[in-house]
């Protein structure tokens, strides 16, 4: 294993930077590359043949915002996406647009749930184990390099259900999970915290954008040295850095092959 990785801080500033007049690049640019890069590792690793039905969890920010460009490249790719989106972000009603006019359904605030004083989502049970259940993966799109632990409902609820599921649903089919830039729920620079294993979840697949974050070291450490040696895949995506751009930030630009909008890390 050798990356070099970026930290939370660090993340958080070159993202701002790739933003900047300097550079030039807007947010729907960058989700548009960075979406793309996760339905294809999606691809690579579980193809539409054996997983096609992908339960794409969305969170608020903009790891949520990667997720939902995600589910509509999954839909072109063959599967059958399916969305939960329990906090929406007003910034991404085009998203949501799209993946209406795609077909693909979108399990967001429950209007007859909702506490009519606080506009409150009311975390459902019932309704997540359904889809968890149906789903042949899941896609953890929930939280990335700007999240700091612990976890705030509804997604302490959420995480510590997926994690519950997840094992139980594994012992009778794989069912994998994806993470986005992180592994939801892991300090960004830290990896898991052992005061905080209720949620966290250990996925099969870890696709890192534009540089791994420091977690990403303690997601193939663990891996290394656990039942899951040999069966976990971590990606590079994110294919927007210039060789000059990521040498300033002391990233590696990613040895994409071809037209790839994502590349192994081995
Ligand atoms: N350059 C790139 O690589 C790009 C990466 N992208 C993706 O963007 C995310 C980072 O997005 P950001 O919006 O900065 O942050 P997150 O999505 O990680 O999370 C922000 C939201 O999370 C809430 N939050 C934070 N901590 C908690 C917690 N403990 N419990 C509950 N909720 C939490 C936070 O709420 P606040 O109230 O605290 O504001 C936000 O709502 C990166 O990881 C990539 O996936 C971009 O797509 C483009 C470029
Ligand atoms: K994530």
């Amino acid at each position: 294993m050798s990356f070099r990785t970026i930290s939370s801080k660090n993340a958080i500033l070159l993202d701002k930077e790739l933003m900047s007049t300097s550079v030039g690049f807007s947010l729907d640019q960058l989700m548009e590359l960075a979406g793309l890069s996760v339905a294809e590792s999606v691809y690579k690793s579980y193809p539409p043949k054996t997983h096609k039905k992908m339960l794409i969890i969305a969170g608020p920010g903009n790891n949520g915002g990667d997720g939902l460009v995600a589910a509509r490249h999954l839909k072109l790719f063959g599967y059958e996406p399916t969305v939960y989106y329990p906090k929406p972000s007003s910034s991404f009603k085009g998203l949501e647009t799209q993946l209406h006019r795609f077909g693909i359904p979108i399990i967001t605030m429950n209007t007859d749930k909702i506490d009519p004083t606080k506009q409150k989502f009311i975390f459902d049970e019932n309704v997540l184990r359904k889809l968890l259940e149906e789903s042949d993966g899941i896609v953890d799109a929930i939280f990335g390099f700007s999240f700091r632990p612990p976890l705030r409902a509804p997604f302490d609820q959420i995480l510590k259900m997926v994690k519950q599921e997840n094992e139980q649903l594994l012992k009778k089919k794989l069912k994998p999970i994806i993470s986005v830039d992180l592994p939801t729920g892991w300090d960004v620079d830290k990896g898991p915290l052992p005061e905080y294993d209720e949620w966290n979840l250990f996925p099969q697949v870890l696709v890192s954008l534009t540089a791994p974050k420091p977690a990403a070291v303690e997601f193939v450490r663990l891996a290394h040295n656990s039942a899951a040696k040999g069966r976990i895949r971590h990606f590079l995506g994110g294919r927007f850095v210039s060789p000059a751009f990521a040498d300033r930030w002391k990233i590696d630009v990613g040895r994409y092959v071809g037209t790839e909008q994502t590349v192994e890390l081995k």
